[in-house]
């Protein structure tokens, strides 16, 4: 008879989702089994988030370098190795390694086992030549790069995520697929480490965020030399003996262009395939993109079953795979009810300038203006911090609802990304508009913006007649 691991969690993908189900779990002493068939640390260290932010660190400073002139500074052309930016890539992706690797959670107790994992039957999951019979199961597998129905691109060598922070040469001219969240980051990065880049977006860039801080970000990615074709559809891709033709087509006018590389980036499905879910008897919707039947404590149709992080089909970052791990753990190891918070998640968009956004949108609160939602805007313009480092590129907007509750807030700017995580604190613990006049922020800095968020709030508060009649009482005191 075979011999079965048979542990109280074990948990499908050592990504972001599934190493924080498996620390906390080994934390409060449950036994747990990991199974990993690729890179410990998933997507978001070795082809995501980890690898995007250090090509765009380096991207950030070869524009330095160019526009240093408004400080004084004559600007002067970098010289840019990819051989060398890769190695930054790579040297940064090592050092966060230890903290995702084998080691570390062989240390911590848990059991890793390096092999692709298949569900048998709805309670046992076979890894290489080891059966596993857990109390629970996390599906933490993530999502892969969704490749668009193209005639002739499977005729040419492009790009993905998967591949792309491997590049260690120029592209002359990168034609991105996809103006969503990566095709935009990347198209910044590389335009400003010297290629010509044109991002073909069949309908919106940018589109999940607010437009008006999305245009704001988009002019500025314009404005450093990337072509973004909106409203674009590409027709066909011709291979050629030098370089690739893309056939694109904007209502009615067609045009070839002449690029040396493509990069797909058309969003993300979840990874579920080689899992043979059927066989675990886990439901899926029968229309595309057979998306798992989810309960709000993310259990799949098998009650044995978790599934969070990308496989889960709703929103795709690190930081919402790990609130995921959080829920999985409460409900998992503690039969706590739990259910999601959407409107705790903030995402941020890390072009220059960054876009990072929380909870209730501008165009929602002005659909809900009868209902007593207000908003507050304020420009980095008007921040002395901004003006002196001549960031002034800016805007942020807070939501605030009819009991003074701050319920969203969106930020185009510098250090949007940073500065949204006041506003996420603000959120999950339900404070108003009246609590950004109670802290105080070091001058210069741009957290005063959220300050000035709050005064701007009370200013119309200025012409209640109950405070001006306690001015005016108060003018008699001795
Ligand atoms: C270019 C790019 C940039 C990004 N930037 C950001 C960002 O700045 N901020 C942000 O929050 N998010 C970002 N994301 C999204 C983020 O990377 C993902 O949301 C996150 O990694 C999802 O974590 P996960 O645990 O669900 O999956 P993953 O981290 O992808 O982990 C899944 C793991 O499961 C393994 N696996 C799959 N199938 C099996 C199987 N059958 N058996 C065993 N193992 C299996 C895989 O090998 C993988 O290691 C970015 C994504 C990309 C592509
Ligand atoms: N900063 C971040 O947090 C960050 C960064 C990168 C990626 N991510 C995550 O990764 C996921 C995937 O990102 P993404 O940018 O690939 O996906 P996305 O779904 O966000 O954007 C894809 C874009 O491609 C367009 N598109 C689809 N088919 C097309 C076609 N045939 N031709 C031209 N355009 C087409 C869509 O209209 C959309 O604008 C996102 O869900 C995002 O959450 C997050």
């Amino acid at each position: 008879m075979a011999e079965y691991l048979t542990p109280d969690l074990c948990i499908i993908g050592a990504g972001s989702g599934g190493l924080s189900v498996a620390a906390a779990a080994r934390a409060f002493g449950a036994s747990v089994v990991i199974v990993e068939k690729g890179e410990m640390g998933g997507d978001c260290l070795n082809f995501g988030c980890v690898p995007s932010k250090a090509l765009i660190a380096a991207g950030r400073h070869a524009h330095a370098m160019r526009s240093g002139e408004p400080f004084g500074i004559t600007g002067q052309d970098p010289q840019i190795s990819f051989r060398r930016v890769q190695e930054h890539i790579q040297d940064v992706i090592a050092g966060i390694a230890p903290h995702d690797s084998v080691s570390r959670f062989e240390g911590l107790g848990a059991t890793v086992i390096k092999a692709e994992g298949k569900f048998v039957d709805p309670r046992t999951l076979s890894a290489g030549d080891q059966l596993i019979r857990a109390r629970r199961f996390v599906i933490a597998t993530g999502s892969v790069p969704s490749v668009p129905q193209i005639p002739g691109l499977d005729q040419v060598p492009y790009f993905t995520n998967e591949t792309i922070f491997s590049n260690t040469r120029k592209l002359t001219h990168l034609a991105i697929i996809g103006g969503g969240p990566i095709g935009i980051e990347l198209a910044q990065a590389y335009r400003r480490l010297g290629s010509a880049v044109t991002v073909i977006e069949a309908t919106t860039p940018l589109q999940r965020s607010d437009p008006e801080l999305a245009e704001i970000a988009l002019r500025r990615v314009a404005e450093d030399g990337v072509d973004i074709r909106s409203n674009t559809r590409v027709v066909e891709i011709q291979p050629r003996s030098q370089g690739i033709g893309v056939l694109i087509e904007s209502g009615e006018a067609r045009e070839v262009l002449d690029v040396s590389h493509i990069l797909v980036a058309v969003g993300r499905t979840p990874n579920l395939e080689p899992l043979d879910l059927a066989k675990a008897k886990v439901r899926r919707d029968r229309k595309p993109p057979h998306r798992l039947r989810i309960g709000k404590n993310l259990k799949t149709s098998n009650r044995r079953i978790y599934v969070l992080g990308d496989a889960a089909g709703g929103q795709q970052f690190t930081h919402f795979a790990n609130y995921q791990a959080g829920l999985v753990i409460r409900n998992a190891l503690f039969g706590l009810p739990v259910s999601e918070k959407p409107e705790l998640i903030p995402h941020a968009t890390y072009c220059d300038p960054e876009i990072a956004e929380i909870g209730v949108t501008e165009p929602v609160a002005r659909r809900r203006h009868k209902e007593g939602y207000r908003v507050v805007r304020w420009s980095f313009a008007e921040n002395d911090r901004a003006r002196t480092e001549r960031e002034t590129y800016g805007l942020a907007k807070m939501i605030v609802d009819r009991r003074g509750r701050i319920v969203g807030a969106g930020i185009v700017g510098a250090g949007a990304g940073e500065l949204i995580a006041l506003f996420s604190f603000a959120i999950a613990n339900r404070l108003k508009a009246s609590h950004l006049l109670n802290f105080v922020a070091p001058y210069p800095t741009l957290s005063e913006i959220a300050k000035r968020l709050g005064t701007e709030y009370f200013r119309e508060q200025t012409h209640n007649p109950w405070l001006r009649r306690i001015i005016a009482l108060n003018r008699f005191l001795p």
